[in-house]
């Protein structure tokens, strides 16, 4: 029997672009037979042998002694040839394959049995260790020769199968040096896609499952497994079919576990090893039940690896991932610091409701960088997101965030990935294990949870041997607290200060753009409930102080006129400041301000670009900047401290300021052909207290009544002109209305007049009673009869249509008459321009005289008819000399 059996399996990528299921099987499919290839080939059925025979067929060789050699088909003798028919050989004969690979493997046994007595020091390089060619091939093609700490440590013992529990720093190659054990535990195993699914890399986050999965295919390109990336999407049942040929999954644990639990064709039983990656992750909490349904469902003999910078060391989590006998393998423990060499740490203390400008001007100042931004909400990226979009930066800004579609993350983290210079807002999914290339700056906008989490973030910068620096934005009730535990941690933080001459306010640039786009609006208050609710929700209650936070200022400074109303925080408020008191009715007094000067103007000057230099500085530093500084005193400063008291800030300032500038939105300047202003006497302020209040001097603040007294005036005055207008459309309509009537009329008077005049005759002969009838019949046949009731029935069903038609022609006519004076001049346009216009204007006047003449033939038919009724009172010999005439008439 002939079957198809996949065998050679390539790596190679198959995007299904709409559920966002990455696959990498490629199979040559060989024809053979089942025993054939099971039989003969059983030893490593990947590798068969091709050979052509005269036929030019291909078929797979049955024997050993021909799968030595490659035929090809002979010429054709030469007339008078008479030698012997001969085989000619081509190539030399191959060595097999299966034993080139089974000597190599029984080397690398060889080896990997002697890498106890090994120390990791001594390996310079990966052709040190006993690694497979396919796998020293895919190493050097994408230039990792030299193995980094952790790889040397870790690789010495997973490759001899122990289990390894292993941390290293933030970007210090933690992914190469799981992914290679593993490539060579399925190698020297002699996988192949008949063995089913050998190996699983688990991790939290899709994007760093994606670069995992990138890293597999540049490594094991050589190799011959098939590999899968799962990592959630819509259509499970496409991934159904195709996720048991796989020898490799690369996944998240919803998806897996998805698998494992819906999925029929989805078999674990034959699993070797199982790595998780950001495994303290993986064991947390939030994935505590779903790791545990996925441990379960694999077998317990296999190896384990657990990877993260910020390892568990908790014996429950170990045992809880199946480990055996673990080896745990710190390669910076002794490091002086936990954070990478090349990672410059800083903080700044900056008020909440001071961020938001801070962040402008520190990107303003850094457009020649590559920054990623953390925030702690979803809702707080999108609204920044939208608002810098909105304000135009000058600089690519993008998003990344749990809430977006995983298409729209993919190309987000992609187009970050390849931009020289360019900003990513981010929340915390951007914080584990993402390897994007030469980001100069990590900006910790919202205080990280933990330090944890610290660590993860800043480590997106400083990557393997480069450089980057982080700076941690700190509120003044954070500082203390956090900066502690941080330093506790060996984190070598150091506090700087901003210049507050670079801060530029942006708020009221924000508020304008806000007025104009309600979904912003919308979103603004979405992010600003968010970011409260997140740190009221914060574990650590000894750094995030949710009553601290000055409500009111913090919403302005997010563009909101009006603080949204927090009902969670109003108990806590009241608890804290007494039964009437709260942070959102507490006069608005900036606490005192690390950033004080906010220069509006320079905000809009693109001179300011530089390399950041001197945004930033340490504290040393900030003396000689207070010197050098040339401060704009034209600037407005609503928020500068005043000596002794300070300056109250009123809604009436902000709008007075507003006043000020002129800002006016949504405002439309209508020009004429001489390019003169229009003006709309409806926009135009009119009345006399208007004119008065302009004429006055406006002394501060804003008269609430006087606008009331305006405003009424105005609308007086509007309406007034409003009705006018109207009236004037109204005549205008009847008179277009009339002539058009008229000139209906003239047209159906010639063309119509014969036909409705027939018409009318033909209705009125209808509607005439039976002569016979009326005379008495001499004989008439029942037909007759019948033929006269359904006619006069006919009749009448006719004129009931008639009149029905009429009517819906009328309101129709009424209706587009009424509804578009402009449309009806349009249309007279048209009537000259097209022919085809011009007919159906034609076909129009038909129908309409038409309706017309009928309408005057009903008329004549109901005096006809009354007439009709008058004969009874005729003598009998008019009523006959009538009858005949109209008889006559007819025929
Ligand atoms: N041996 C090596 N030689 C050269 N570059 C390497 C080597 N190993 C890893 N790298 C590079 O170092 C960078 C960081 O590697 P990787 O992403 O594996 O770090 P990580 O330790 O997993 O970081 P994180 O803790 O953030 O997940 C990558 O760009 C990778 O290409």
């Amino acid at each position: 029997m002939s079957v198809l059996v996949g065998s050679t399996v390539k790596m190679c990528a198959l995007v299904n672009s709409e559920d966002v299921f990455w696959w990498v099987v490629k199979m040559s499919v060989v024809v053979g037979s089942e025993d054939e290839f099971f039989g003969k080939n059983s030893e490593h059925p990947s590798h068969s042998v091709f050979t052509m025979d005269e036929d030019n067929t291909t078929n797979v060789l049955k024997d050993k002694e021909k799968k030595k050699t490659f035929t090809v088909p002979m010429p054709k003798k030469k007339k008078g040839f008479k030698g012997k028919k001969k085989q000619q050989q081509m190539f030399k004969p191959k060595p097999k394959q299966t034993n080139i690979e089974q000597d190599e493997i029984t080397s690398l046994q060889e080896r990997t049995a002697k890498l106890a007595e090994v120390n990791w020091e001594e390996v310079e390089s990966f052709d040190k260790l006993p690694l497979s060619k396919k796998t020293r091939l895919g190493l050097r093609e994408h230039k990792f020769t030299v193995p980094t700490k952790i790889q040397r440590q870790s690789l010495i013992l997973s490759l001899r199968g122990i289990d390894v529990v292993a941390a290293a720093k933030t970007g210090s190659g933690k992914t190469l040096a799981f992914v290679i054990p593993m490539l060579e535990l399925l190698y020297i195993r002699k996988w192949t896609n008949v063995d089913g699914l050998g190996a699983i890399i688990l991790t939290p986050v899709r994007e760093l499952a994606y670069q995992i999965f990138s890293v597999l295919n540049k490594v094991g390109k050589k190799h011959e497994f098939s590999a899968g990336l799962i990592i959630g999407g819509k259509d499970l049942k496409y991934e159904w079919s195709l996720v048991h040929n796989c020898n490799i999954l690369v996944c998240t644990p919803g998806r897996l576990l998805q698998h494992m639990t819906e999925n029929p064709d989805f078999d674990t039983d034959n699993v070797q090893m199982l790595i998780l990656d950001e495994a303290d992750q993986c064991l947390s909490m939030g994935f505590a039940d779903t790791m545990n349904y996925i441990l379960e469902g694999l077998p317990q003999e296999r190896q384990t690896l657990l990877f993260s910078a910020t390892q568990t060391r908790d014996v429950k989590d170990l045992v809880r991932a199946g480990c055996h006998n673990p080896v745990f393998c710190s390669a910076h423990e002794n490091s002086k610091t936990t954070t990478p060499k090349g990672l410059k740490e800083s903080y700044v203390v900056c008020e909440v409701h001071d961020k938001f400008q801070f962040l402008w001007s520190f990107i303003k100042y850094h457009k020649k960088h590559k920054i990623l931004v953390f925030f702690a909400t979803c809702k707080q990226v999108q609204y920044m997101y939208h608002i810098f979009c909105k304000l135009q930066l000058g600089l690519t800004v993008l998003a990344l965030h749990g809430g977006m579609h995983q298409l729209r993350r993919m190309a987000m983290y992609d187009d970050f990935c390849a931009k020289k210079f360019a900003v990513l807002f981010a929340t915390d999914v951007a914080a584990r294990g993402l390897d994007i290339p030469a980001v100069d700056w990590v900006l910790q906008l919202d205080c990280p949870e933990d330090v944890t989490t610290y660590v993860h973030r800043a480590g997106r910068t400083a990557r393997y041997s480069n450089s980057g620096q982080s700076l941690l934005v700190l509120s003044p009730t954070e500082e203390t607290e956090m900066v502690s535990k941080l330093t506790t941690k060996n984190i070598p933080i150091e506090k700087i200060e901003v210049d507050p001459n670079r801060i530029h306010t942006i708020h009221i640039k924000v508020e304008v753009v806000l007025s104009k786009y309600n979904n912003l609006k919308e979103e603004a208050v979405r992010a600003f409930k968010a970011y409260l609710k997140n740190i009221a929700l914060m574990k650590d209650k000894k750094v995030f102080d949710v009553t601290s936070i000055n409500l009111n200022v913090f919403a302005r400074s997010l563009g909101l006129g009006v603080t949204p109303r927090i009902r969670f925080l109003e108990k806590k408020l009241k608890q804290k400041f007494g039964s009437d008191k709260s942070t959102t009715n507490k006069p608005l007094q900036p606490q005192k301000p690390t950033l004080t000067t906010l220069n509006f103007n320079a905000g809009d000057s693109d001179d300011d670009e530089d390399d950041g230099n001197d945004f930033l500085s340490t504290a040393k530093d900030q003396k000689k900047y207070l010197n050098d500084l040339d401060v704009d005193t034209n600037t407005i400063i609503h928020e500068e401290p005043m000596k002794g008291k300070e300056k109250m800030i009123t809604k009436a300032a902000v709008a007075k300021k507003l006043l000020k500038k002129n800002l006016q939105i949504n405002t439309r300047i209508v020009f004429d052909d001489e390019g003169e202003l229009v003006m709309d006497p409806t926009k135009q302020q009119v009345s006399q207290a208007a004119r008065q209040m302009t004429a006055e001097e406006v002394d501060g603040g804003i008269n609430i009544d006087q606008l009331k007294v305006i405003m009424r005036e105005e609308d007086h005055i509007d309406k007034k002109l409003h009705a006018e207008k109207a009236k004037l459309n109204k005549i205008k309509r009847k008179e277009k209305a009339k002539k058009k009537k008229e000139e209906e009329e003239d047209e159906d008077m010639v063309e119509e007049d014969e036909e409705s005049e027939d018409d009318a005759l033909q209705t009125i002969i209808d509607e005439l009673p039976d002569p016979d009838k009326v005379f008495g019949s001499g004989g008439d046949s029942d037909e007759d009869e019948e033929e006269e009731d359904s006619d006069s029935e006919r009749g009448e069903q006719e004129e009931d249509s008639d009149n029905e038609s009429g009517e819906e022609d009328e309101d129709s006519d009424n209706e587009s008459g009424e509804e578009d004076e402009d449309s009806d001049s349009e249309t007279d346009d048209e009537e000259v321009t097209s022919e085809d216009e011009e007919a159906k204007g034609s076909d129009k006047t038909k129908v309409s005289g038409k309706r017309q003449a009928r309408q005057r033939a009903r008329e004549v038919k109901r005096a006809r008819l009354a007439q009709t009724n008058d004969l009874q009172t005729l003598p009998v010999d008019e009523q006959e000399q009538l009858a005949l005439f109209l008889l006559r008439g007819r025929t």
